[in-house]
């Protein structure tokens, strides 16, 4: 990848350095892409000029939501544009290929943050699942919040339960926080946290991730709709990320397809301890440097999920991550 204000590509003649733009990508298909002018904020369709190569990663799209681009002008008309190249990249979030072997595939670029959205019912989002997205988040150093949707159905006691959870989650790093989006609960503490910073949304699906966006991002159902246009199809498509802008204040909140395919690309075995702070920081007390924390003598770990200093529900999603069923779930 190169930076920008590098040397022209041999192979683009007619484009020279100063018909370049800077965009950022908003929505892409793998075989168009929506494209937001930096400074002018007018977006555009856009396609690569031949293939772009990544170094070093074996993906099925170059090109990903968030990702700021070179673009020339093709054509002004019909608004479309061509992109020459990647620039550099803050991080990316990666999910095996569903459609190659040894592929990843990035949901998003250049993320200051994750939205976990869970529910406790209507869809139960499970602990394992939560855990499951932290520790891929901890993996891309992606700070996470969990926000717990649909208060407004909760009782007493399921209150009572999101508090013990805050008290297991906050400790480590992750804040919690409780919103109902349909009766405008605490949608400002949730304004402030993603006011200024570029936000991945993620969640089972039905969580409220669709509402959410049309409460605080301007033009969802419009944009929507003109992304249809382009593929020429009469349906929108949600197998892909997709970039709203926050209505009222600066930022953005990247849309995410189906939880469900999010993989967790190549975290071996001996390093999923590592992304679990807790655990992390237990370690270093395990008599042997390499201890899985299931059967060796004198863990740390164990011991202290006896004494009820990590959570077993922790430990539990730890073992389960480590058998390694929820990894090809
Ligand atoms: N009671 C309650 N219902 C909510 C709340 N927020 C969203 N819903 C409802 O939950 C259902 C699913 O919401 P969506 O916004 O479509 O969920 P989603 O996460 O976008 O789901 P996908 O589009 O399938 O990914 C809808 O019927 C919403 O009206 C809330 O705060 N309280
Ligand atoms: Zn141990």
């Amino acid at each position: 990848m190169k930076k920008s204000g590098s040397k022209k590509k041999k192979s683009t003649p007619k484009v020279s350095q100063a018909d370049l733009k800077v965009g950022i990508i908003t929505k892409s298909t793998g075989l168009w892409y929506s494209i937001e002018d930096r400074d002018t904020h007018k977006f555009y369709k856009g396609r690569l000029r031949g293939k772009l190569k990544l170094k070093g990663l074996k993906v099925t799209n170059p090109v990903a939501v968030g990702d700021y681009v070179h673009y020339s002008l093709e054509d002004e008309v019909e608004n479309t544009v061509i992109i020459h190249e990647i620039l550099d990249r803050k991080n990316i979030i990666l999910r095996q290929s569903t459609r190659k072997k040894w592929h990843g595939h990035i949901i998003a670029a250049n993320i200051d943050q994750a939205i976990l959205i869970a529910t406790l019912a209507l869809p139960k989002t499970s602990l394992g699942f939560i855990d499951r997205f932290l520790v891929a988040a901890e993996s891309y150093n992606v700070p996470t919040y969990i926000v717990f949707n649909k208060d407004d159905l909760l009782e007493d006691e399921d209150r009572e339960y999101l508090e013990y959870l805050k008290q297991i989650y906050e400790p480590l790093g992750y804040k919690c926080l409780r919103i109902s989006v349909l009766e405008d609960k605490n949608l400002d503490e949730l304004t402030e946290i993603i006011e200024g910073k570029t936000s991945l949304l993620v969640g089972h699906s039905g969580v409220g991730k669709s509402t959410l966006l049309n409460k605080l991002a301007s033009n969802v159902q419009q944009k929507t709709d003109e992304i249809s246009l382009f593929a020429m199809k009469g349906k929108h498509t949600t197998t892909f990320a997709e970039m709203f802008e926050l209505e009222k204040h600066d930022g953005h909140l990247i849309d995410t397809p189906g939880i469900k395919e999010l993989g967790i690309m190549s975290i071996e075995e001996n390093e999923i301890g590592h992304f679990f702070p807790e655990i992390r920081e237990a370690m270093h007390d395990c008599k042997y440097h390499n201890c899985t924390h299931t059967h060796e003598p004198n863990c740390n770990v164990r011991l202290l999920v006896d004494e009820g200093k990590i959570a077993t529900s922790r430990y539990l999603s730890y073992l389960s991550m480590l058998e390694g069923d929820d990894n090809r779930k």
